[in-house]
């Protein structure tokens, strides 16, 4: 049962120094320290439960995307949950519609992350009123009241109500075996902790090797900077895994599109299923042309972590931009946007292959996939969730991860919560962490 007010919101602005090992390295973003706009969502039910929502940022970005929770958070505050989470619809509408803050999104850019980060908030709060990890809180909801979730307006043109509620009736046939299948298999994952950008050849080499050695088969590298650099760097990997395993490549955006499709005809040889982020995540028409191109070259074009909502992945869909669709868990609207671009990747029989790493990322998404298989794709082929093996360990419910799969969470709630120390540590700029880091700066 749904119960109590929204007494408080807290944001918190939380950073890991991760840039210091070159971790999370790509071609376009060289340091990056992973962080979270950290918000804790209260309630006067008395029960003690609170909702933990995070949207993934990058150091700085994280204070301006704090501004933005703030600037949202009277939505929240005073509300019923029964009455955001009944017309569920209605509130996600609320935020994203909101007359003054609209204008500098609308549903994107920074706007969209702090919605994000609110709304995974509430359905963290929500799951654990219920009891239930999140992807089973999907499972056992009924059609019509998932479809309540979600804001069909601007997509009713590929996916309309109707046709979304009958995909979710045919993903009830099979369902029970699926979660069973689930529970004992897991989800398939691929690593790219192996390959970042900044990492010297024996890091990448002996990562490599240790992955292979717990299981690892598919591994994805970061391309994009330097030719000579990536054909040296894909050939050691290559000669590391062998040929059978699988390989990714991720260009971060790098390339304009004639460069892309000759960078990747240069890299063919190495076999990748796909090039990830080829151009401007803005470019459908751009990855249309890119696809098109590499089908000869047997090579996919994947993206999606930076796509700005529900829209843009109608129009990839439509102009057969992309052979993966990779949603985010933190930069569309939380699960309700995310429920959209599920059910119209399936319209389109487009694998879904969530974006994840990141801090969090990991956690959260793998609640989407688990959803998404159980109830909507019904199918494993060509689908992998990515998951990256850092910071971990600040969160309280870790994923577990068992033969390079995602093993489904057991805990209520949408994994989101992190450790009350590791938050105060790395909170910026007061944290421990930071005073030092700081300090020995010369800050
Ligand atoms: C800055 C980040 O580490 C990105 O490089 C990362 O999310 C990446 O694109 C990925 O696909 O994992
Ligand atoms: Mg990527």
């Amino acid at each position: 049962m749904v119960r109590g007010r929204i007494s408080g919101l807290s944001v918190r602005d939380v950073r890991f120094p991760t840039s210091l090992g070159g971790h999370g390295s790509d071609a376009m973003h060289t340091d990056p320290d992973y962080s979270a706009a950290y918000v804790v969502l209260e309630t006067d039910a008395g029960d003690g439960l609170k909702g933990y929502g995070i949207t993934f940022t990058l150091g700085k970005g994280t204070e301006v995307v704090v501004c933005a929770v703030n600037a949202l958070a009277h939505h929240v505050l005073h509300k019923d949950l029964k009455d955001i989470v009944g017309d569920f619809r209605a509130f996600y509408r609320q935020l994203t519609s909101d007359g003054q803050l609209r204008w500098i999104g609308p549903e994107k850019g920074v706007v969209h992350l702090a919605t994000a980060a609110v709304l995974n908030a509430v359905w963290d709060l929500w799951a654990k009123q219920e009891g239930k990890p999140l992807w089973k809180l999907l499972v056992d909801m009924d059609p019509r009241t998932l479809l309540s979730c979600i804001d069909f307006r601007y997509i009713t043109d590929v996916l309309t109500e109707e046709e979304a509620f009958e995909i979710l009736q045919k993903g009830q046939v099979g369902k029970k075996e699926r979660e069973e299948q689930m529970l004992v298999q897991g989800y398939p994952a691929y690593t790219t902790s192996c390959a970042w950008l900044g990492y010297s050849d024996d890091t990448l080499k002996q990562l490599c090797t240790e992955a292979l050695k717990d299981g690892w088969t598919r591994f994805k590298v970061k391309v994009g900077a330097d030719l000579q650099d990536d054909i040296r760097r894909c050939r050691l990997i290559r000669n590391t895994i062998g040929p059978e395993k699988t390989l990714m490549m991720d260009a971060n955006q790098r390339w304009d599109v004639p460069e892309a499709v000759e960078w990747m005809s240069k890299l063919a040889e190495f076999k990748p299923l796909w090039i990830e982020e080829p151009t401007s995540p803005d470019d459908i028409l751009g990855h249309a042309a890119i696809s098109k191109a590499l089908v000869p070259l047997g090579i996919g074009v994947a993206t999606g972590e930076q796509c700005h909502n529900r829209v843009i992945f109608k129009q990839l869909l439509q102009a057969k931009a992309l052979q993966f669709l990779q949603i985010d868990s933190c930069r569309l609207g939380s699960v309700n946007e995310n429920l959209s671009v599920l059910l119209m990747a399936k319209k389109f029989e487009i694998p879904v292959c969530p974006h994840a790493g990141g801090v969090g990322l990991c956690e959260l998404v793998q609640h989407l996939i688990i959803f998404d298989f159980i109830s909507v794709s019904a199918s494993l082929t060509n689908r992998m969730c990515e998951y990256v093996d850092h910071l971990h360990e600040h969160f309280k419910y870790p994923v577990v991860i068992e033969k390079a799969s995602y093993m489904p969470p057991k805990d209520a709630g949408y994994s989101t919560e992190m450790k009350e120390d590791s938050v105060k540590k790395h909170q910026y700029p007061d944290g421990e962490v930071w005073k030092k880091l700081l300090a020995a700066r010369g800050n």
